[in-house]
């Protein structure tokens, strides 16, 4: 049933006109529009299908993902359809743009206190209610935070947002090294045990600093320098000498969210009992403070890009020699299996910007050596900016990069965290030969299930639903198969699978398993649009940084693990490797593959009580009817039922099994076929 005061969004390009830009990211270009039927202004996000064959499941899971949310503080989608090879979401339009924007065009040094806990607080509502759905954003940040004309503050972008599930007494964690490097929490970096809600508690105590600083820490420095500071370093937090205008309160909630350990960090919920947040004002606060005197969005974009393009221009020659090599000898050290750790020193000391920390980190009160096990007495620990400052100037070039110390912060971690780094690099030009037969694979984000509206909401919205059903889902684009990379996620070895087509009845079989060690790696390593799969622009983006990682933990445990453990010479164990090192990896590959065995057992058990045997080949909707019934009160879509939640989850586990030959140029099909 229709629910009566709902407006329906045409989904036709026709009915919309474009005007200027107001916002790009690694996947599209965003338009302020008139929605001409309702008059009324709205936002809309163009992804260029045909160019976006690397990240197909990430704007699937986000176009679910912002048609399913119900929240005052999550930016939802209107509607969603394919126009020529592009895809439009039609969303609210956010006039005041991102604090991100916000702060590059007027607030550079950062917003005051009130604002930042106003801003925060907001934030934390939308994160308490992703949470409490089983949803983990993994991408907050201040660039995902919009503001709109009367003040009102959403959290946006959920192109790598990922959902939690629990059936029955195994609650999987997320084993996807996806963010953004800056936000991105050690636990997601190690890999070892994947990672919960926790991550984006991290994530926000990130955003914290960004938001009083104006820029995230390490912000300027390349991904892979960033994830070593991450793991290696004390975590960031606000400075007692620097930041003196920030309240005590302030200062310990950042560091309450940023501790390593993730189970001292608190829940959303908890956070936002926190006293800082007592400090928040109205959305009328944020109008007067922050938005009042800017520029309309489209002119402050354009101002933006045009001194980001200048910018890029200046440090390009400064940047390009040493980011090429530095990344350039990380790969060779790193895809070469090199874990001698006196090599990967060497090369890591080619990365010699570390010169400027007291401009970069100190900044940012990350810069400090030293480490802080919690939070207490945080910054009674710090260095001063000029201690650090004379200490890096006496240092020697392993110790600036605090290289020392490497030994004993891998020994810490349950993965070392080059081992980690290692699937990044996966892309590298030696790699693609021998990842070129099986460089495509499929997502296996497919246990996720959007379980995002309460009960009451659905209910509410029944009828909503229903009616947004053809039009919502009907946009969501089939899972397909990235022509280029793999993707993959944690419910099945993403390396398991043959690349072979799936086109008849003997294929129809499941996958012939088979265990390789090749390409998983996705997702940009720099600032990177979709379209573009040229590594060597990599360089350019050294310094404007937004670009995500994403990897698999399949990497760590299929691969990463293995190629440490052992000598690709001999085939024997590497002779510096000890037994304690070794057995933690033995044992996350063995829960890995128990919990891929229940997996499929499950999954072998739902398709033999279906009738219809033709799924694979003949759509997806056949598939998904005929799984939705069989799977009713079953498992992880138990609760769901009635939902298009519960199809969503339904597809996404076919997608994971069935999806070998989903080509674009079927699911743009079934797009229009209106499933
Ligand atoms: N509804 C909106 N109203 C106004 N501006 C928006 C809206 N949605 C997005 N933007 C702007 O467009 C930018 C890019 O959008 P978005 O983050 O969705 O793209 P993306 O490709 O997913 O980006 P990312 O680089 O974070 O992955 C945002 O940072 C924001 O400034």
């Amino acid at each position: 049933m229709e629910h009566p005061l709902e407006k329906r969004y045409p989904v036709s390009a026709q009915d919309y006109k474009l005007y200027e830009e107001v916002g790009d990211g690694v996947s599209a270009t965003v338009f302020r529009a008139l929605c001409i039927p309702l008059n009324e202004i709205v936002a809309i996000k163009v992804l260029d299908l045909e160019k976006c064959n690397n990240d197909l499941d990430g704007i699937r899971r986000e176009v679910q993902t912002m048609s399913l949310i119900d929240h005052p503080n999550l930016l939802p989608a209107h509607c969603s359809f394919t126009a020529g090879h592009c895809l439009w979401v039609v969303m609210p339009y956010m006039a005041g743009g991102s604090c991100l924007h916000i702060m590059k065009s007027a607030y550079p040094e950062g917003f005051e206190e009130p604002v930042i806990a106003t801003l925060l607080r907001e934030v934390l509502k939308a994160l308490v209610y992703l949470h409490a759905h089983g949803h983990i954003h993994r991408d907050v940040k201040a660039g995902n935070i919009l503001i709109d004309s009367n003040g009102a503050v959403k959290l946006a972008d959920f192109g790598v947002s990922a959902c939690m599930f629990d059936s029955g007494d195994r609650q999987r964690s997320r084993n996807t090294f996806v963010g953004t490097p800056c936000w991105m929490a050690p636990e997601v970096m190690q890999q070892l045990h994947g990672y919960d809600f926790k991550a984006d508690i991290w994530s926000l105590g990130i955003t914290a600093l960004e938001l009083a600083h104006g820029h995230a820490p390490f912000s300027k420095y390349p991904p892979m320098k960033v994830l070593l500071m991450t793991l290696q370093n004390a975590p960031p937090g606000l400075d007692y000498e620097r930041d003196k205008r920030f309240s005590k309160s302030f200062k310990e909630m950042v560091a309450t969210c940023l501790v390593k350990d993730p189970k001292k960090r608190p829940t959303s919920e908890k956070l936002l009992k926190h006293h800082f947040f007592k400090h928040a004002r109205s959305y009328d606060y944020l109008v007067h403070t922050i938005l009042d005197g800017l520029a309309p969005l489209g002119e402050r974009f354009r101002l933006l890009k045009t001194k980001e393009a200048d910018l890029l221009v200046q440090n390009k020659a400064l940047y390009e020699d040493k980011e090429q090599l530095s990344q350039q000898e990380y790969i060779k050290g790193i895809s070469a299996w090199n874990f001698n750790l006196e090599d990967l020193k060497s090369q890591a000391a080619l990365i010699q910007d570390y010169d400027d920390v007291s401009n970069a980190e100190d900044q940012d009160g990350s810069g400090k050596q030293m480490d802080r096990s919690d939070v207490d007495g945080l910054s009674e620990e710090r260095m001063s900016p000029e201690t650090v400052t004379t200490s890096i100037a006496a240092a020697s070039p392993e110790d600036r990069l605090g290289l020392h110390d490497l030994e004993g912060s891998f020994a810490s971690f349950p993965i070392k965290p080059l081992q980690a780094l290692k699937g990044c690099f996966d892309i590298g030009e030696d790699d693609k030969g021998a990842n070129g037969s099986n460089g495509k694979g499929f997502t296996g984000s497919e246990s996720e299930q959007l379980i995002l509206k309460s009960s009451r909401a659905m209910d509410q919205n029944a009828g909503k639903n229903e009616g947004e059903d053809s039009r919502q889902s009907s946009s969501l684009p089939r899972q397909a198969i990235p022509e280029y990379k793999t993707f993959s996620g944690s419910l099945m070895p993403d390396n398991t699978f043959s690349s072979r087509k799936v086109t008849g009845d003997e294929d129809r079989n499941f996958p012939q398993l088979k265990f390789q060690s090749d390409c998983i790696y996705s997702g940009p390593l720099y600032r990177q649009r979709r379209e573009t799969n040229n590594t060597d622009n990599a360089s350019e983006s050294a310094v404007v940084q937004r670009g995500r990682f994403k990897v698999t933990s399949a990497d760590l445990s299929s691969k990463g693990a293995t190629n440490c453990i052992f000598s690709p010479s001999t085939g024997g164990p590497s002779p510096n490797v000890t037994a304690s090192a070794i057995l933690p990896s033995l044992q996350y590959i063995l829960q890995q593959n128990t919990v891929q065995r229940e997996e499929l057992i499950r999954l072998i058990k739902y398709l033999e009580q279906t009738s219809d045997t033709t799924f694979f080949c003949k759509g997806e909707r056949t598939a998904i009817s005929a799984l939705s019934a069989a799977t009713e009160n079953q498992g992880p879509c138990r609760g769901i039922a009635k939902s298009k939640s519960k199809k969503l989850a339904v597809r996404e586990t076919i997608t994971c099994f069935g999806q070998q030959q989903s080509l674009k140029k079927d699911w743009k099909a079934w797009i229009r076929e209106g499933a």
